[in-house]
Protein backbone atom coordinates (compact mmCIF):
# COMPACT_ATOMS: atom_id res chain seq x y z
CA UNK A 1 0.00 0.00 0.00
CA UNK A 2 0.99 3.63 -1.01
CA UNK A 3 2.29 5.62 2.52
CA UNK A 4 2.43 8.37 0.80
CA UNK A 5 0.04 9.31 -2.15
CA UNK A 6 -0.33 12.66 -3.93
CA UNK A 7 -3.43 12.73 -6.74
CA UNK A 8 -3.01 16.07 -9.04
CA UNK A 9 -1.29 18.59 -6.45
CA UNK A 10 -1.44 21.80 -7.52
CA UNK A 11 0.91 24.61 -5.60
CA UNK A 12 1.06 28.19 -6.78
CA UNK A 13 1.98 31.27 -5.04
CA UNK A 14 0.94 34.92 -5.82
CA UNK A 15 3.08 36.91 -8.26
CA UNK A 16 5.81 39.23 -6.48
CA UNK A 17 4.24 41.67 -9.19
CA UNK A 18 0.83 43.10 -8.99
CA UNK A 19 -1.23 41.60 -11.65
CA UNK A 20 0.95 38.96 -12.80
CA UNK A 21 0.72 35.59 -13.37
CA UNK A 22 0.76 33.31 -10.27
CA UNK A 23 4.28 31.03 -9.44
CA UNK A 24 3.14 27.77 -10.26
CA UNK A 25 5.96 25.79 -8.01
CA UNK A 26 4.60 22.08 -7.99
CA UNK A 27 2.15 21.24 -10.93
CA UNK A 28 -0.49 18.87 -11.22
CA UNK A 29 1.89 16.23 -9.77
CA UNK A 30 0.33 12.57 -9.18
CA UNK A 31 3.14 9.92 -7.55
CA UNK A 32 2.59 6.95 -5.07
CA UNK A 33 5.52 6.33 -2.79
CA UNK A 34 4.92 2.73 -0.98
CA UNK A 35 6.11 1.92 2.53
CA UNK A 36 9.10 0.65 2.82
CA UNK A 37 11.04 2.64 -0.67
CA UNK A 38 13.44 4.81 -0.95
CA UNK A 39 12.71 7.63 -3.11
CA UNK A 40 14.08 10.11 -5.00
CA UNK A 41 13.03 13.19 -6.40
CA UNK A 42 15.43 14.58 -8.74
CA UNK A 43 15.46 18.33 -10.53
CA UNK A 44 17.19 21.11 -11.54
CA UNK A 45 17.08 24.24 -8.63
CA UNK A 46 13.99 25.93 -9.04
CA UNK A 47 12.09 22.72 -10.29
CA UNK A 48 9.51 22.62 -7.16
CA UNK A 49 11.35 19.89 -5.08
CA UNK A 50 11.48 21.91 -1.92
CA UNK A 51 7.90 23.18 -2.10
CA UNK A 52 6.77 19.49 -2.65
CA UNK A 53 8.16 18.16 0.65
CA UNK A 54 6.52 20.90 2.46
CA UNK A 55 3.57 19.87 0.71
CA UNK A 56 4.07 16.71 1.97
CA UNK A 57 4.45 16.98 5.67
CA UNK A 58 1.68 19.61 5.30
CA UNK A 59 3.84 23.14 6.67
CA UNK A 60 1.85 24.62 3.41
CA UNK A 61 -1.87 23.93 2.09
CA UNK A 62 -1.68 23.00 -1.48
CA UNK A 63 -3.68 24.85 -3.79
CA UNK A 64 -5.56 21.88 -5.17
CA UNK A 65 -5.33 17.88 -5.40
CA UNK A 66 -5.25 15.28 -2.40
CA UNK A 67 -2.14 14.31 -0.11
CA UNK A 68 -2.54 11.12 1.62
CA UNK A 69 0.12 9.97 4.25
CA UNK A 70 -0.96 6.50 6.00
CA UNK A 71 -4.03 6.19 4.27
CA UNK A 72 -5.49 9.57 5.90
CA UNK A 73 -5.91 12.62 3.79
CA UNK A 74 -3.86 15.75 5.00
CA UNK A 75 -4.92 18.14 2.92
CA UNK A 76 -8.78 18.53 4.31
CA UNK A 77 -7.29 17.90 7.81
CA UNK A 78 -7.68 20.36 10.86
CA UNK A 79 -4.25 21.64 11.92
CA UNK A 80 -4.97 19.70 15.36
CA UNK A 81 -5.07 16.76 13.64
CA UNK A 82 -2.12 17.59 11.65
CA UNK A 83 0.11 18.00 14.71
CA UNK A 84 -0.04 13.68 14.68
CA UNK A 85 0.44 13.40 11.66
CA UNK A 86 3.91 15.79 11.70
CA UNK A 87 5.20 13.20 14.72
CA UNK A 88 5.09 10.50 11.90
CA UNK A 89 7.44 12.47 9.68
CA UNK A 90 10.96 13.01 10.63
CA UNK A 91 13.15 15.77 8.36
CA UNK A 92 16.70 15.97 7.74
CA UNK A 93 17.64 19.12 6.03
CA UNK A 94 21.16 20.71 4.25
CA UNK A 95 22.08 23.04 6.64
CA UNK A 96 21.28 20.31 9.79
CA UNK A 97 19.24 22.83 11.41
CA UNK A 98 20.53 21.99 14.82
CA UNK A 99 20.32 24.12 18.02
CA UNK A 100 23.90 25.13 18.20
CA UNK A 101 23.17 26.06 22.20
CA UNK A 102 22.31 22.25 22.90
CA UNK A 103 24.29 19.52 23.43
CA UNK A 104 24.04 16.47 20.74
CA UNK A 105 22.03 14.57 23.55
CA UNK A 106 19.38 17.77 24.46
CA UNK A 107 19.32 18.14 20.13
CA UNK A 108 18.10 14.58 19.90
CA UNK A 109 16.13 14.34 23.09
CA UNK A 110 13.87 17.86 21.78
CA UNK A 111 11.25 16.30 19.66
CA UNK A 112 10.40 13.44 22.43
CA UNK A 113 10.23 16.44 24.94
CA UNK A 114 8.00 18.27 22.64
CA UNK A 115 5.82 15.06 22.16
CA UNK A 116 5.71 14.46 25.60
CA UNK A 117 7.49 11.72 26.39
CA UNK A 118 8.72 10.92 30.44
CA UNK A 119 12.51 11.38 31.36
CA UNK A 120 13.09 7.91 31.53
CA UNK A 121 11.44 7.10 28.40
CA UNK A 122 13.47 10.18 26.36
CA UNK A 123 16.74 8.56 28.69
CA UNK A 124 16.55 5.30 27.11
CA UNK A 125 15.76 5.94 23.72
CA UNK A 126 18.54 9.20 23.02
CA UNK A 127 21.13 6.53 24.55
CA UNK A 128 19.55 3.65 21.27
CA UNK A 129 20.17 6.55 18.84
CA UNK A 130 23.36 7.55 19.77
CA UNK A 131 24.40 4.06 19.44
CA UNK A 132 22.53 3.71 15.95
CA UNK A 133 24.38 6.42 14.60
CA UNK A 134 27.98 5.83 16.08
CA UNK A 135 27.56 9.40 18.28
CA UNK A 136 27.48 7.61 22.13
CA UNK A 137 31.24 9.40 22.68
CA UNK A 138 29.36 12.87 21.52
CA UNK A 139 26.66 13.04 23.80
CA UNK A 140 27.75 15.91 25.42
CA UNK A 141 29.12 17.96 23.19
CA UNK A 142 27.53 20.59 20.77
CA UNK A 143 27.42 21.24 17.45
CA UNK A 144 30.13 23.43 16.61
CA UNK A 145 32.28 20.88 17.82
CA UNK A 146 30.74 18.22 15.39
CA UNK A 147 32.26 17.60 11.48
CA UNK A 148 29.74 18.27 9.20
CA UNK A 149 28.88 14.15 8.88
CA UNK A 150 28.51 13.99 12.76
CA UNK A 151 26.00 17.33 12.49
CA UNK A 152 23.81 15.18 9.27
CA UNK A 153 23.95 12.09 12.06
CA UNK A 154 22.28 14.35 14.94
CA UNK A 155 19.92 15.48 12.36
CA UNK A 156 19.09 11.53 11.83
CA UNK A 157 19.19 10.48 15.09
CA UNK A 158 16.81 13.86 15.96
CA UNK A 159 14.15 13.08 13.14
CA UNK A 160 13.78 9.33 14.03
CA UNK A 161 13.55 10.17 17.94
CA UNK A 162 9.46 10.04 17.48
CA UNK A 163 9.63 6.60 15.88
CA UNK A 164 8.62 8.39 11.97
CA UNK A 165 7.08 6.07 10.03
CA UNK A 166 8.48 8.22 6.70
CA UNK A 167 11.50 10.13 6.66
CA UNK A 168 11.89 13.57 4.49
CA UNK A 169 15.45 14.34 3.77
CA UNK A 170 16.05 17.62 2.02
CA UNK A 171 19.39 17.83 0.01
CA UNK A 172 20.36 16.06 2.63
CA UNK A 173 24.11 15.65 1.95
CA UNK A 174 24.48 19.19 -0.58
CA UNK A 175 26.63 20.59 2.26
CA UNK A 176 28.80 17.81 2.69
CA UNK A 177 32.23 15.98 0.73
CA UNK A 178 31.68 13.01 -1.23
CA UNK A 179 33.36 10.49 1.49
CA UNK A 180 31.08 11.88 4.08
CA UNK A 181 28.41 11.84 1.65
CA UNK A 182 28.54 8.18 1.14
CA UNK A 183 28.92 7.56 5.03
CA UNK A 184 25.61 9.56 5.36
CA UNK A 185 23.85 7.92 2.62
CA UNK A 186 25.07 3.92 4.09
CA UNK A 187 23.69 5.27 7.65
CA UNK A 188 20.31 6.45 5.51
CA UNK A 189 20.19 2.86 4.01
CA UNK A 190 20.25 1.25 7.53
CA UNK A 191 17.63 3.34 9.00
CA UNK A 192 15.71 2.28 5.89
CA UNK A 193 16.31 -1.43 6.28
CA UNK A 194 16.63 -2.09 9.67
CA UNK A 195 13.89 0.46 11.01
CA UNK A 196 11.66 -0.59 7.62
CA UNK A 197 11.24 3.82 7.68
CA UNK A 198 10.13 5.01 4.18
CA UNK A 199 12.63 7.67 3.30
CA UNK A 200 11.95 10.42 0.60
CA UNK A 201 15.10 12.18 -0.79
CA UNK A 202 15.00 15.05 -2.33
CA UNK A 203 18.44 15.96 -4.84
CA UNK A 204 20.08 18.07 -7.21
CA UNK A 205 22.83 15.35 -7.19
CA UNK A 206 22.20 12.09 -9.33
CA UNK A 207 25.01 10.36 -7.28
CA UNK A 208 22.99 10.25 -4.47
CA UNK A 209 20.48 8.65 -6.10
CA UNK A 210 22.31 6.10 -7.58
CA UNK A 211 23.47 4.84 -3.92
CA UNK A 212 20.96 4.68 -2.19
CA UNK A 213 17.17 5.10 -4.01
CA UNK A 214 14.93 2.60 -5.25
CA UNK A 215 12.64 4.96 -7.33
CA UNK A 216 12.87 7.97 -8.39
CA UNK A 217 10.84 10.94 -9.56
CA UNK A 218 12.57 14.04 -11.94
CA UNK A 219 10.98 16.56 -12.07
CA UNK A 220 11.18 19.75 -14.14
CA UNK A 221 9.04 23.23 -13.66
CA UNK A 222 7.16 21.71 -11.25
CA UNK A 223 5.98 18.79 -12.98
CA UNK A 224 7.20 14.91 -12.75
CA UNK A 225 8.35 14.31 -16.14
CA UNK A 226 9.34 10.84 -15.56
CA UNK A 227 9.33 8.50 -12.78
CA UNK A 228 9.74 4.78 -12.14
CA UNK A 229 12.39 2.43 -10.96
CA UNK A 230 15.90 3.76 -11.11
CA UNK A 231 17.32 0.77 -13.08
CA UNK A 232 14.79 1.86 -15.83
CA UNK A 233 15.30 4.95 -15.50
CA UNK A 234 19.01 4.96 -15.12
CA UNK A 235 19.51 2.56 -18.31
CA UNK A 236 16.96 3.85 -20.67
CA UNK A 237 15.66 7.55 -19.67
CA UNK A 238 12.57 8.47 -21.88
CA UNK A 239 12.99 12.10 -21.06
CA UNK A 240 15.96 14.40 -22.96
CA UNK A 241 15.76 16.36 -19.33
CA UNK A 242 15.99 12.81 -17.40
CA UNK A 243 18.81 11.62 -19.88
CA UNK A 244 21.41 14.90 -18.67
CA UNK A 245 20.43 13.75 -14.98
CA UNK A 246 21.63 10.17 -15.87
CA UNK A 247 24.58 11.41 -18.46
CA UNK A 248 25.75 13.10 -14.57
CA UNK A 249 26.95 9.96 -13.65
CA UNK A 250 26.61 7.15 -16.51
CA UNK A 251 29.26 6.99 -18.91
CA UNK A 252 26.64 5.99 -21.70
CA UNK A 253 26.92 7.02 -25.79
CA UNK A 254 29.48 9.54 -27.01
CA UNK A 255 27.48 13.32 -28.25
CA UNK A 256 28.47 14.12 -31.53
CA UNK A 257 31.38 16.33 -29.92
CA UNK A 258 32.67 12.85 -28.44
CA UNK A 259 31.97 10.86 -31.66
CA UNK A 260 33.92 13.41 -33.96
CA UNK A 261 37.01 12.99 -31.22
CA UNK A 262 36.77 9.19 -31.20
CA UNK A 263 37.02 9.44 -35.53
CA UNK A 264 40.29 11.14 -35.58
CA UNK A 265 41.79 9.10 -32.98
CA UNK A 266 40.62 5.50 -34.48
CA UNK A 267 40.56 3.60 -37.59
CA UNK A 268 37.21 1.40 -38.59
CA UNK A 269 34.04 1.28 -37.90
CA UNK A 270 32.80 2.87 -34.54
CA UNK A 271 29.96 1.17 -33.10
CA UNK A 272 28.07 1.10 -29.56
CA UNK A 273 26.97 -1.80 -28.14
CA UNK A 274 24.10 -1.42 -24.92
CA UNK A 275 23.92 -3.80 -21.94
CA UNK A 276 21.51 -4.55 -20.21
CA UNK A 277 20.76 -6.84 -16.77
CA UNK A 278 19.50 -10.23 -18.46
CA UNK A 279 20.57 -9.45 -21.89
CA UNK A 280 23.26 -10.40 -23.98
CA UNK A 281 26.47 -11.45 -21.93
CA UNK A 282 29.89 -8.95 -22.95
CA UNK A 283 31.77 -12.28 -23.12
CA UNK A 284 29.21 -13.70 -25.86
CA UNK A 285 29.49 -10.62 -28.00
CA UNK A 286 33.12 -9.61 -27.59
CA UNK A 287 33.19 -13.23 -29.19
CA UNK A 288 30.95 -13.06 -32.18
CA UNK A 289 33.63 -10.28 -33.47
CA UNK A 290 36.13 -12.68 -32.76
CA UNK A 291 35.04 -15.50 -34.31
CA UNK A 292 34.33 -13.01 -37.53
CA UNK A 293 38.40 -12.50 -37.43
CA UNK A 294 37.84 -8.58 -36.50
CA UNK A 295 40.27 -6.58 -34.46
CA UNK A 296 37.86 -4.17 -32.09
CA UNK A 297 39.38 -2.22 -29.31
CA UNK A 298 37.09 0.19 -26.33
CA UNK A 299 37.16 3.28 -26.65
CA UNK A 300 34.26 5.01 -24.93
CA UNK A 301 31.84 3.91 -22.08
CA UNK A 302 31.76 1.43 -19.40
CA UNK A 303 29.29 -0.97 -17.27
CA UNK A 304 27.63 0.48 -14.55
CA UNK A 305 25.79 -1.27 -11.00
CA UNK A 306 23.23 -0.11 -9.92
CA UNK A 307 22.45 -1.50 -6.46
CA UNK A 308 23.68 -5.49 -8.27
CA UNK A 309 22.04 -4.85 -11.73
CA UNK A 310 23.90 -3.91 -14.45
CA UNK A 311 23.95 -2.04 -17.83
CA UNK A 312 26.03 -0.17 -20.02
CA UNK A 313 27.12 1.15 -23.46
CA UNK A 314 30.59 0.35 -24.49
CA UNK A 315 31.83 2.25 -27.80
CA UNK A 316 33.83 -0.23 -29.73
CA UNK A 317 36.37 0.68 -32.82
CA UNK A 318 36.11 -2.70 -35.03
CA UNK A 319 38.24 -3.46 -38.04
CA UNK A 320 37.98 -5.69 -40.85
CA UNK A 321 36.45 -6.23 -44.17
CA UNK A 322 33.38 -4.33 -44.43
CA UNK A 323 30.70 -7.08 -45.15
CA UNK A 324 32.92 -9.05 -42.78
CA UNK A 325 31.95 -6.53 -40.35
CA UNK A 326 28.03 -6.37 -41.57
CA UNK A 327 27.87 -9.95 -40.81
CA UNK A 328 29.21 -9.50 -37.66
CA UNK A 329 26.88 -6.51 -36.49
CA UNK A 330 23.72 -8.58 -37.46
CA UNK A 331 24.63 -11.28 -35.29
CA UNK A 332 25.50 -9.47 -32.26
CA UNK A 333 22.30 -7.43 -33.19
CA UNK A 334 20.28 -10.33 -32.39
CA UNK A 335 21.89 -10.34 -28.95
CA UNK A 336 22.16 -6.91 -28.03
CA UNK A 337 21.49 -2.83 -29.56
CA UNK A 338 23.90 -1.69 -32.03
CA UNK A 339 24.02 1.80 -32.80
CA UNK A 340 27.09 2.39 -35.33
CA UNK A 341 28.18 5.76 -34.55
CA UNK A 342 30.60 6.44 -36.86
N1 LIG B 1 7.03 30.84 -0.67
C1 LIG B 1 7.20 31.06 -1.98
N2 LIG B 1 6.71 32.16 -2.57
C2 LIG B 1 6.85 32.38 -3.88
N3 LIG B 1 7.47 31.54 -4.74
C3 LIG B 1 8.00 30.43 -4.22
C4 LIG B 1 7.89 30.12 -2.82
N4 LIG B 1 8.51 28.92 -2.62
C5 LIG B 1 8.98 28.50 -3.81
N5 LIG B 1 8.67 29.41 -4.77
C6 LIG B 1 8.99 29.28 -6.21
O1 LIG B 1 8.58 28.01 -6.65
C7 LIG B 1 9.52 27.42 -7.54
C8 LIG B 1 9.99 26.08 -6.99
O2 LIG B 1 10.81 26.30 -5.83
P1 LIG B 1 11.41 25.11 -4.94
O3 LIG B 1 12.22 25.76 -3.85
O4 LIG B 1 10.34 24.19 -4.56
O5 LIG B 1 12.38 24.40 -5.98
P2 LIG B 1 13.53 23.36 -5.70
O6 LIG B 1 13.46 22.37 -6.79
O7 LIG B 1 13.46 22.87 -4.31
O8 LIG B 1 14.81 24.25 -5.88
P3 LIG B 1 16.05 24.45 -4.87
O9 LIG B 1 16.82 23.17 -4.94
O10 LIG B 1 16.79 25.62 -5.45
O11 LIG B 1 15.44 24.75 -3.54
C9 LIG B 1 10.62 28.45 -7.70
O12 LIG B 1 10.33 29.21 -8.86
C10 LIG B 1 10.49 29.31 -6.47
O13 LIG B 1 10.96 30.61 -6.70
Amino acid sequence: MALVSLTDVTKSYPSPEKGGAPIVAVDSVSLEIEAGDVFGIIGYSGAGKSTLVRLINALEPTTSGTIEVGGRTITSMPERELRGIRLEIGMIFQQFNLFNSKTVRANIAYPLQVAGASKAEIATRVDELLDFVGLADKARAFPDQLSGGQKQRVGIARALATSPRLLLADEATSALDPETTQEVLQLLKRVNREFGVTIVIITHEMEVIQSIATKVAVMDGGRVIESGDVFDVFSSPQNPSSARFVSTVVKGVPSPAEVAVLRERHDGRIVTISFRDGGASQSAVFLDLANAGLEFELVYGGINDIQGRAFGHLTLAIRGADAAVDAALAQVGARAEVTEVA
